[in-house]
């Protein structure tokens, strides 16, 4: 995790770059205004869109709903049948229409369809049918898409940089249509949720969590860039599928993989500037962990994986408290899965915990315990562990099953983060329920496949008693006449919010102080009747007010850390949060 600052609250960081030639992201992006003769630049217009263009332009599209005014001045007689329609029954129909697919992939290609046919109504059907539809375009769907991308594959929604384009990253950047982005989600396929390497297919995964910045957080689609670095893959399946789309070989990997995400990561910062946030999404933990630490003192980077999973689990187990009692230091917690989510919300709850009690982090960690694919990390296997590993290595005899793990260290708390479906067996939860009289269980691994275990064998074999949280959707289960509401344990609550609050008070860095921030305001935003329904984390359905919130006490610890370059500080920061939010309705065209 970044949780040391490097050059924070320094504005000679800035000054620097600006020297050294940074200075996009608002004047001059492209440099046609700098550039001398003899400097290459790219020939941009900027026209009007009208007639059969303006109906194939996604950002100003609106379909039927275009006005009789409007079908005049902008050439549009007789290119739509008669009808004008509201939004509202436009949406109304898609809805319709979506509901007849029984096949989830159907009803992505279709949202996929109408984000590239009408922009403003793909949001407007995301952010006012958020719980239908956010397993849609998420989680898990988003999952057997990229599994299929190559078959699916209609139009590019993001860039690809591949191995073919080093030393031209500069360039290819300059390609994207958008020129003032504020967000670009970046993988390298290798580590796409729990389903493992899929390469250049990955691309779903950026697009996606894309589309929720702006659907949840308010963030405009213009401002967003989805990025897919092409490597190569290691995904045997893939390389031998004709409708693969990415490069046909192993991947790079050392010297290879770092040049190229150097010239990527300064190539950014060319072209945009130093306040492009750039969050790394479903990198393999061997790069993930590498390349946060490599960039965080130079960028504004943010690794969705380690810090955003660390925040929303924090929030949930802060609000938890409200049910199973105590405080965050009276609780011990047992990990499966030791990488990038496990061991970067463990590290949160160790720094939350040290922050409560004032006993270094050295001493909190001991509360928390890992388990990895070879069985409880312990002291006497240091000289084998991962660096991300080695301050979870307690004194402890060897232990090698889950389920021993379990009775031998007697958590409160079970997270799984393992990425391996079935994995908290009937034996695992009924020995967490023997222990606990409201067993907290966290299946967090994506997508619903590799979940450790059902919402419903969850409130089974504990009899109830569990309060249970999965990183996929889970239906209500009704156990003995009582339903049981799951709550979901996602990124997705934290990301939108917390990169808004970011952008909205120009950060220049990421603090570890600045994802407690967004989970306080997470936690702070599950109501009574929530708790009552045993929910530890409020419904989607408010999320745009959730995000504002967290949105504003990020920006406010910005600012505390003298990270902001957006002074003055905004008085009432919830409301100015509200107030940059994108709305989806149409606008009037002259
Ligand atoms: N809900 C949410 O918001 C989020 C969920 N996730 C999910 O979490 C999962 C893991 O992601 P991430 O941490 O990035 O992945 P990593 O690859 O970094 O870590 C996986 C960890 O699980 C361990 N593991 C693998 N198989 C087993 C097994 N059979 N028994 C015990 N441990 C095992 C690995 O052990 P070893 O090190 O020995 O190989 C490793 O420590 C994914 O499914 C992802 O979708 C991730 C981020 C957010
Ligand atoms: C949710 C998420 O980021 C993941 O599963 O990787
Ligand atoms: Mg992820």
């Amino acid at each position: 995790m970044a949780s040391t600052l490097i050059n924070g609250g320094d504005s000679s960081v800035l000054d620097m770059d600006k020297k050294a030639g940074y200075g996009g992201g608002v004047d001059d992006v492209y440099g046609e205004d700098s550039a001398t003769e003899d400097q290459l630049v790219t020939p941009w217009t900027v026209s009007v869109a009208s007639g059969y263009t303006l109906l194939r332009d996604p950002h100003h599209n609106k379909g039927l709903a275009f006005t009789e005014k409007e079908r005049d001045a902008h050439y549009l007689r007789g290119l739509l049948p008669p009808a004008v329609l509201t939004q509202e029954l436009q949406e109304k129909r898609l809805m319709h229409n979506l509901r007849q697919y029984e096949v989830p992939l159907h009803r992505y290609t279709a949202m996929m369809d109408l984000q590239e046919r009408n922009e403003r109504l793909f949001y407007k059907l995301l952010i006012d049918n958020v719980e239908e539809l956010l397993p849609v375009v998420y989680t898990p769907t988003v999952g057997e898409a990229c599994q299929k991308y190559g078959s699916i594959f209609r139009r590019p929604q993001g860039l690809y940089i591949s191995l073919k384009e080093k030393g031209k990253i500069l360039e290819v950047l300059k390609n994207w249509p958008e020129r003032n982005i504020q967000v670009i989600v970046v993988t390298d396929g290798e580590r796409i949720l729990g389903l493992g390497d899929l390469g250049c297919q990955g691309m779903g995964i950026p697009v996606g969590k894309l589309s929720l910045y702006t659907a949840l957080g308010g963030l405009r689609p213009s401002a967003c860039l989805p990025i897919t670095i092409d490597v190569g893959t290691n995904n045997e399946k893939l390389l031998n599928d004709e409708f693969y789309i990415g490069l046909r070989h192993k991947r790079a990997t050392g010297q290879e993989y770092a040049e190229l995400l150097e010239e990527f990561m300064t190539a950014v910062k060319q072209n945009y500037g130093e306040k492009v946030l750039i969050q790394f999404e479903d990198f393999a933990n061997h790069n993930a962990f590498e390349l946060l630490s490599r960039y965080s003192s130079s960028h504004l980077v943010f690794n969705d994986d380690i810090q955003g999973t660390a925040s929303v689990v924090l929030a949930g187990l802060i609000s938890a408290l409200k049910l199973v009692g105590g405080k965050l230091a009276d609780h011990k917690f047992l990990f499966l899965g030791a990488g990038e989510a496990g061991t970067g919300i463990a590290e949160l709850i160790a720094l939350e915990i040290s922050k409560q009690t004032k006993a270094p982090v050295e001493e909190t960690r001991k509360k928390i315990w890992l388990v990895d694919s070879k069985g409880l990390i312990v002291k006497s296997r240091i000289g084998s562990l991962q660096h991300f590993k080695q301050p979870w290595a307690h004194e402890h005899e060897p232990v090698k099953e889950l389920l021993d793990a379990v009775k031998a260290i007697k958590p409160t708390v079970l997270i799984g983060s393992s990425g391996v479906g079935k994995t908290f067996t009937k034996e695992v939860v009924e020995a967490m329920a023997s222990l606990n009289e409201k067993p907290l269980i966290l299946a967090l691994s994506n997508p619903t496949s590799q979940s450790e275990c059902t919402a419903e064998e969850a409130y089974t074999w504990s009899k109830g008693r569990a309060i249970f949280a999965s990183g996929s959707p889970f239906d209500p289960v009704n156990y003995e006449g009582k339903v049981f509401v799951p709550g979901q344990a996602n990124n997705a609550y934290i990301f939108p919010g917390f990169g808004l609050g970011l952008i909205i008070s120009g950060a220049i860095r990421v603090h570890d102080d600045m994802l407690l921030a967004a989970s306080e305001a997470l936690a702070a935003q599950v109501s009574e009747e929530n708790y009552g329904k045993g929910l530890i984390y409020p419904p989607f359905t408010n999320i745009r007010k959730i995000s504002a919130h967290i949105a504003a006490n990020v920006a406010a610890k910005v600012y505390e850390l003298g990270l902001a370059s957006h002074l003055p500080r905004p008085k009432d920061l919830v409301k100015y949060a509200e107030s940059c939010m994108y709305s989806p309705l149409y606008r009037s065209y002259r």
